[in-house]
C-alpha cells in the first residue's frame, strides 16, 4: 500500500473532510448533466475507494441510479494492464451518456484509462487529483503534488501524538 511508490508527503483526510470535498464536488457536477434540466441519469463508483464520495454525489443530487465498476491492477514483474473484474449493469449505463462515474482519486490514470474504455461518453469525476492523472478527469477539487500520497479516513485511526516539546508529562 504505502510502500507502492516512495512518497515524499502525505496528506491525510479526515471523515469531515472527505464528506466537505464530496459536497463541494456534487456542488460543481449539479445541473451538468445531458438531461433538459442537467440531471444525471445514474452514478457508478469505481470500488472501493470511490463508493464513499459515490454516496455522498448521489444523496446530494438526488440520484437513485447507483452501481459499481472494480478494476483489478496487476502489479507482477512484468507489469500488464489493469482490468475490468466486475461491469456496471449494461442497460443502466450504455455508453457512458449521462452516467457520472466516481473515484476518491486519481494518481496515474491507469484505473480510469481502463474505465474510460468501458464508458467512452461518461463524465469522470475525482476528489482528489494527481498531475499525472489530470488529463483523465473531467472535473475534480483538490489536486496534490504526484510525491504526496493520500491518506484516507477509513484506512487510519485516531492515535496518541507527543506535545512539540517531546515530553509526555
Ligand atoms: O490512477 P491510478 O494510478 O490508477 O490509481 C488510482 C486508484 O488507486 C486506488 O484504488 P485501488 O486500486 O488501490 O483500490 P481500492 O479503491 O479498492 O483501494 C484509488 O482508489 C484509485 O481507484
Ligand atoms: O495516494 C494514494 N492514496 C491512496 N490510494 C492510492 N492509490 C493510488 N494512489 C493513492
Ligand atoms: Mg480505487
Amino acid at each position: 500500500m504505502t510502500d507502492r511508490l516512495p512518497h515524499e508527503k502525505g496528506f491525510h483526510v479526515s471523515w469531515d473532510q472527505l464528506h466537505r470535498d464530496a459536497r463541494a464536488l456534487a456542488w460543481r457536477l449539479q445541473g451538468q448533466g445531458p438531461g433538459e434540466d442537467g440531471a444525471w441519469k445514474a452514478v457508478v463508483a469505481i470500488t472501493r475507494g470511490g463508493m464513499a464520495p459515490a454516496m455522498i454525489i448521489a444523496r446530494e443530487l438526488d440520484i437513485r441510479m447507483v452501481d459499481t465498476i472494480s478494476v483489478k491492477s496487476y502489479h507482477h514483474q512484468t507489469q500488464s494492464e489493469p482490468q475490468v473484474i466486475k461491469s456496471p449493469n449494461a442497460d443502466l449505463v450504455g455508453d457512458g451518456e449521462g452516467v457520472l462515474v466516481i473515484d476518491d482519486l486519481v494518481d496515474t490514470g491507469k484505473t480510469l484509462e481502463v474505465v474510460r474504455k468501458h464508458m467512452p461518453k461518461a463524465h469522470v469525476a475525482t476528489v482528489y487529483a494527481k498531475p499525472m492523472g489530470k488529463p483523465q478527469v473531467n472535473s475534480y477539487i483538490t489536486e496534490v503534488s504526484q510525491d504526496t500520497w493520500i491518506f484516507f479516513p477509513w484506512d487510519m485511526a485516531l492515535q496518541y501524538v507527543k506535545p512539540y516539546t517531546g515530553k509526555d508529562d
